[in-house]
């Protein structure tokens, strides 16, 4: 069932719509600000993590959920860090299929300020069995190409990230971006703890696998190449005025992305990238 704006708590400052969608016993909730996934419950469990309410400054991407990050990752441009997407109010877009949310975002005066190209984007957040997709579509509506980098900057929810585990990520090559040096990761499972950590690896087709004691999910992703690990760690996280204390405990960031080798799009075409999340057997 696809529902309209619920009144459930969130920034009022910023007057944006939340919306939500329910199918095979999961709901998956968003806001048109930013085109931002914020809620994915299955088996009666919030699966991403989200900063208190309360701390979030108005026209920031909530800490939280699944920002999109368009059209630059991180300060590699010359636009504002992560790309303006996650910062401007999106439309929904009204949906009959069962369990899917979507909103859209097109060029304005405004992204063109930031970034000087036409372009539609989609969001689509799909609830199937035991499984949420959220998927990124990327036309460009000009008449030139352009370049882009993307991202889900998903927030995995966690009661404590060091009992997190992930694997699929062995033998991978990656950026530690804490360091700004290259290495290889010998694997063979990745096991994460309380500390800062920030790499991108480079070329991830398998699946990663990812447990943490309370709940174990399968990650795919098609059309991204890059996989963002990222926890703030504690010394930072007292540095985001949008955690709270003890917070980096409680998620890891598994996003998918497209960094080392952007995308080049020609006039009228579209990329899509999608990150599917299932839920394993007893997950
Ligand atoms: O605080 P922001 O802008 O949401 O960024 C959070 C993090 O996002 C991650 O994707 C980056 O790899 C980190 O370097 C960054 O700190």
């Amino acid at each position: 069932m696809d529902t309209d704006p619920s009144p459930g708590p969130t920034n009022d400052r910023a007057n944006f719509g939340q919306y939500r969608a329910e199918a095979h016993g999961m709901s998956v909730a968003g806001t048109t600000f930013g085109g931002q996934v914020l809620s994915w419950i299955a088996d009666g469990r919030e699966r991403l993590f989200r900063g208190p309410a309360d701390r979030h400054a108005e026209g920031t991407a909530v800490r939280g959920g699944i920002p999109v990050i368009f059209p630059q990752f991180a300060m590699r441009g010359s636009g504002g860090r992560h790309g303006f997407a996650r910062r401007v109010s999106w439309r929904r877009v009204a949906e009959d299929v069962p369990g899917r949310l979507t909103f859209m975002l097109e060029d304005d005066a405004s992204t063109r300020q930031a970034w000087p190209h036409p372009f539609r984007l989609q969001l689509e957040a799909l609830l199937s069995p035991r499984a949420l997709s959220v998927a990124l579509n990327v036309c460009n509506t000009g008449t030139a190409p352009f370049d882009f980098a993307a991202a889900l900057h998903t927030y995995l929810r966690t009661d404590d990230v060091t009992r997190a585990r992930l694997s699929g990520l062995e033998g991978h090559h990656f950026h530690d971006s804490t360091r700004g040096e290259d290495a290889l990761d010998p694997g063979p499972t990745l096991t994460l703890d309380s500390r800062e950590i920030d790499r991108i690896y480079a070329d991830v087709e398998a699946p990663l696998h990812y447990e943490d004691g309370q709940q174990r999910l399968a990650i795919t992703m098609t059309g991204f190449r890059d996989v963002v690990l990222w926890n703030p760690g504690p010394e930072k996280a007292a540095g985001l005025p949008d955690l709270a204390t003890g917070d980096h405990r409680r998620f890891i960031c598994i996003e998918a992305a497209r960094i080392l080798s952007p995308v080049e799009l020609p006039p009228g075409e579209s990329w899509r990238g999608e990150q599917v999340f299932s839920l394993r057997a007893d997950g």
